[in-house]
C-alpha cells in the first residue's frame, strides 16, 4: 500500500510524527492577511497545458466537431432549429463554466484561515502524498478524488493547494451551490464548474458536459476535482461510486491529445464532522436545508464549536490507461457515444479500485471503535456504559485489527499505541470532542440527555423517540468510519450463524458453505459496502482474524465460532451488522406483501415497519432478544431502507416494471425467501411468515 513505513500520525504527547505536518499550526498567532496576500506560484502542471480562458472554452467547445454533430441530431429529432439548440447548449456552458481567480481564492484563504483555526485543533497532511502528486502534476493531467463526508472535504483540498502552492483545482459541483448570492459566483471564481446532479437521459446536456470536461482533461493546467461519490456520505461509509464522470475521464485518456490521466485518491478524515446532526435528520427523512447564502450565515454557530483534528491523506496515482486496458485500448475516436457493457464493468472494477484505495488511506480514530461499544450496550438497553470496560474492549479490538489491515494508515493510527495509558489519553480527548454526544463523569460514560433542535424537527416520531434515534445515528456515524476494519469477521459470524444455537454458545459451517454464504451476503450488502477485490481473500482473513482473536476455530474443513471464548469480542462482531440486518428483513418482508406501485411507496411502507417494530417492542416485557432488537435504532436509516430495496432489485427479488401508464414493484417470492434465509438469526425477531 501508500504509506508502508508510516509510524502513528500523532505522538502521545499530541504532536505530528516524522512526515507529518499540521498546516493550521503556522496560521496560529501570524496575520491572515499577511497569508492571504502572499505571492503565489503554482509549482508548475504538465507539459503542453496551458490556462484556458471561459471565452476560449466557450468557442472551442461550440465549434468541435463532435458537439456540432449532435446539436444537429437533436435539432432534427425534436424537430427545431439548429439555431436554437445552438443557443441552448450557450446557456448550459454559461452556467457550468469555470473561473479561476486569484483574488476570489486570496478572499477565501482569508476566512478560511481564521475558521480553521477556530474550528479545527490540528489539519494534519501526509506530506510525502503531497510530494506524489506534485511529480504527478508535471507528468500529465491529473484528477483528484477525494472522499466527500463534509463541506469541508473542497475547502480543505483547496487550501491545501493553497498552502503547498500546488496548482488550484477545477472541481464539478452540483447546482446547490449555484443559486446562492454571492457565494455561488465567488465559488466559480474559486475554480467551481457547475453540473445538474443527474442528466444521463439528457443527451444534449450530456455532450456539453463531455467537451467541457474533455477541455479540463486534455488542455486545462489545472487539475480537475470531482468526488467520485456524487454526494455527501452520511453514513460515514464508503459510498458505491458514480461511474459517468469517470468514465468521460477514462475516454480522454485514450485520445492522442493526452499520454495518459492520473487518478488521485484522498482520504480526508474527520475527529468531528461538521454535518454530524443534519446528517442524523436527513437519514430520519427530514431534508437537508436548502443551500443559501443566508443559511451559510445562520450556521455560524459551527464556528463556536471544536471539531477536533483533521487527517489528510493523498495516495498513489492511478495510471488509467494502465488500469483500464482491457476494453479501451488502442484507442477512442468518438467519446460522444455511450460506452460499452464491458467498458462500463471495466470503469466500475476501477472505481471501485479507487474507493478501497481511499478506505486503505482513512486515519480511523479510536474513538470510532469505541461508537462501535457504545452502541453495543445502548442496544442492550444500557443507560451508563463502564469506562474500564469500554477501555478494555477497545484495546481488545485494536489488538484483533492491528496486523491485518496491511499497512494501512488506519493500523498505523491505530497501533501507534505503545500501552493503555496512551489509548486512555487518546479517548479522553475524543470525549472531549464528542462532548456533545457522551460524557465522562468517573468511570462512568453518560450518553448526551439533550439534544437542542430535536423541538424543532419536524417527523412523525416523539419527543424522546428522535433524541434516541438521532444520538444512535449520530454514534453510528463514528461507528461506521471504522465498519471496513471490522466487516470481514462481522460478515463471516453472520454467514454461520445460523448453524447452531446461542444456547450451546457456537455455530458452526463446513467452509464452503460459510464461503457461498459469506460472497453472498457481500453480493447483497454490496450498496452498504465496497466490496473486497478477491472474495475469497476476503474471507481466509476474516477466518484467520476469529481464529486470532479467539472467536473462532477452524478444523477439519470446519469453521466454528464461539460466543464463549471472547464474548465482548464475539457479540461486538456481531452488533455491528445488527441494525442493517434489521432494515433488510423488515424490507423483504414489507415487499412480500404485496406489488408495489413504485419504489417510494415501498420504501415508506418499510419505514413504517420498521418503526412499528420499535413502538411495538418498546418497553415491554418481551424475551430478550426482541428487547435488545427494540433498540436498533440505526436500522431505521433511509439510506440503508433504500440500499436495502436497490439490492434486492439488482438481486432481481425485485423488479422494477416501467411502463408509460406507470411503473411497479414486483416480489419475487423465491428470492426473496432466500434472501431472508441468509439473514436468519435465532435471536432476532421472529420471523414473519413467507
Ligand atoms: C485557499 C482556499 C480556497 C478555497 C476555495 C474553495 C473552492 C471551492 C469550490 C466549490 C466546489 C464545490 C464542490 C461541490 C461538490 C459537489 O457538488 S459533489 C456533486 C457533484 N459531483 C458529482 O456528482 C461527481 C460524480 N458524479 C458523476 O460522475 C455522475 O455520474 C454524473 C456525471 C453527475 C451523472 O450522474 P447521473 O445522471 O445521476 O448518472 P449516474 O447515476 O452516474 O449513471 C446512470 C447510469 O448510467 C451509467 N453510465 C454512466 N456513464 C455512462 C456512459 N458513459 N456510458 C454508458 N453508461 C453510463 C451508469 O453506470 C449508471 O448505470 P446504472 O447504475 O443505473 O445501471
Ligand atoms: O455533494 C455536494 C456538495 O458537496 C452536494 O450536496 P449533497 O452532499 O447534499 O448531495
Amino acid at each position: 500500500m501508500n504509506n508502508p513505513s508510516l509510524g502513528a500520525i500523532l505522538t502521545a504527547d499530541g504532536d505530528v510524527s516524522p512526515g507529518y505536518e499540521d498546516i493550521v499550526e503556522p496560521r496560529r498567532g501570524q496575520s491572515d492577511l499577511r497569508w492571504a496576500a502572499q505571492e503565489w506560484q503554482s509549482s508548475g502542471s504538465f507539459a503542453g497545458s496551458k490556462h484556458v480562458s471561459p471565452e476560449q472554452a466557450m468557442t472551442n467547445i461550440m465549434a468541435s466537431e463532435g458537439l456540432q454533430n449532435i446539436m444537429e441530431e437533436v435539432a432534427k429529432h425534436r424537430n427545431v432549429s439548429l439555431k436554437e439548440v445552438k443557443e441552448e447548449s450557450v446557456e448550459i456552458l454559461k452556467v457550468m463554466a469555470h473561473q479561476q481567480d486569484i483574488s476570489a481564492i486570496r478572499k477565501f484563504a482569508f476566512f478560511l484561515a481564521k475558521m480553521l483555526k477556530a474550528m479545527y485543533n490540528k489539519i494534519v497532511v501526509h506530506r510525502p502524498g503531497i510530494e506524489l502528486l506534485r511529480k504527478a502534476i508535471k507528468t500529465c493531467p491529473v484528477v483528484l478524488l477525494p472522499t466527500h463526508r463534509s463541506y469541508a472535504d473542497f475547502i480543505l483540498v483547496s487550501y491545501v493547494s493553497f498552502h503547498y502552492n500546488l496548482p488550484f483545482p477545477v472541481i464539478a459541483a452540483g447546482m446547490d451551490f449555484y443559486h446562492m448570492a454571492y457565494i455561488g459566483q465567488l465559488l466559480r471564481e474559486a475554480g467551481a464548474f457547475y453540473i445538474k446532479r443527474s442528466f444521463v437521459d439528457d443527451v444534449l446536456y450530456w455532450a456539453v458536459f463531455q467537451e467541457y470536461v474533455k477541455m479540463l482533461v486534455c488542455q486545462e493546467s489545472a487539475p480537475m476535482e470531482f468526488f467520485l461519490e456524487g454526494t455527501r456520505s452520511r453514513t460515514a461509509k464508503t459510498l458505491r461510486p458514480k461511474l459517468g464522470l469517470l468514465g468521460c475521464v477514462c475516454q480522454y485518456a485514450w485520445l492522442k491529445d493526452v499520454s495518459d490521466v492520473l487518478l488521485v485518491p484522498i482520504n480526508i478524515s474527520y475527529d468531528r464532522t461538521l454535518e454530524e446532526e443534519l446528517y442524523a435528520w436527513e437519514l430520519l427523512g427530514i431534508p437537508k436545508p436548502k443551500e443559501s447564502t443566508s443559511g451559510l450565515f445562520k450556521a455560524k454557530r459551527i464556528l463556536k464549536e471544536k471539531y477536533g483534528n483533521v487527517f489528510i491523506h493523498i495516495g498513489q496515482p492511478v495510471s488509467v490507461k494502465a488500469a483500464t486496458k482491457a476494453s479501451f485500448g488502442p484507442g477512442i475516436v468518438d467519446f460522444h457515444s455511450a460506452l460499452s457493457a464491458a467498458q462500463v464493468s471495466e470503469i466500475d472494477c476501477l472505481a471501485l479500485r479507487l474507493a478501497r484505495d481511499q478506505m486503505r488511506l482513512a486515519a480511523v480514530s479510536s474513538f470510532s471503535f469505541a461508537a462501535h461499544f457504545l452502541l453495543m450496550r445502548l442496544q442492550e438497553g444500557s443507560t451508563t456504559v463502564s469506562y474500564s470496560e469500554l477501555l478494555c474492549t477497545v484495546s481488545e479490538m485494536l489488538a484483533s485489527v492491528a496486523d491485518n489491515t496491511q499497512g494501512s494508515c488506519c493500523t498505523l493510527m491505530l497501533g501507534g499505541f505503545r500501552d493503555a495509558g496512551e489509548l486512555d489519553a487518546c479517548l479522553r480527548y475524543a470525549f472531549q470532542v464528542h462532548s456533545n454526544l457522551v460524557s465522562l463523569q468517573g468511570d462512568a460514560v453518560f450518553f448526551s440527555p439533550f439534544l437542542a433542535s430535536a423541538a424543532s424537527k419536524r417527523t412523525n416520531l416523539d419527543e424522546s423517540q428522535k433524541k434516541r434515534f438521532v444520538l444512535h445515528l449520530m454514534l453510528q456515524h463514528y461507528a461506521n468510519q471504522s465498519i471496513h476494519v471490522l466487516l470481514p469477521p462481522s460478515l463471516l459470524c453472520l454467514a454461520v450463524s445460523c448453524y447452531g444455537s446461542s444456547a450451546s454458545s457456537s455455530y458452526s459451517a463446513n467452509f464452503d458453505v460459510a464461503l457461498e454464504r459469506y460472497s453472498k451476503l457481500l453480493q447483497l450488502f454490496s450498496f452498504e459496502f465496497i466490496p473486497p477485490a478477491d472474495k475469497k481473500q476476503s474471507f481466509d482473513e476474516a477466518v484467520a482474524r476469529l481464529v486470532k482473536s479467539g472467536c473462532g476455530q477452524s478444523a477439519d474443513g470446519v469453521l466454528t465460532v464461539q460466543h464463549t471464548s471472547s464474548p465482548t469480542l464475539s457479540s461486538f462482531y456481531w452488533s455491528c451488522l445488527k441494525p442493517l440486518v434489521l432494515t433488510y428483513r423488515t424490507a423483504i418482508t414489507v415487499a412480500l406483501r404485496k406489488e408495489w406501485s413504485d419504489e417510494p411507496s415501498l420504501v415508506a411502507a418499510i419505514r413504517t415497519a420498521i418503526l412499528e417494530h420499535f413502538t411495538e417492542t418498546d418497553g415491554k416485557d418481551h424475551s430478550g432478544e426482541s428487547r435488545s432488537s427494540s433498540t436498533l435504532f440505526s436500522a431505521l436509516s433511509l439510506d440503508a431502507i433504500k440500499n436495502s430495496v436497490r439490492a434486492l432489485s439488482k438481486l432481481g427479488a425485485l423488479r422494477c416494471q416501467k411502463s408509460p401508464e406507470g411503473g411497479g414493484v414486483i416480489p419475487c417470492r423465491r428470492l426473496l425467501s432466500e434472501t431472508f434465509d441468509l439473514l436468519t438469526r435465532e435471536d432476532l425477531p421472529p420471523p414473519a411468515r413467507l
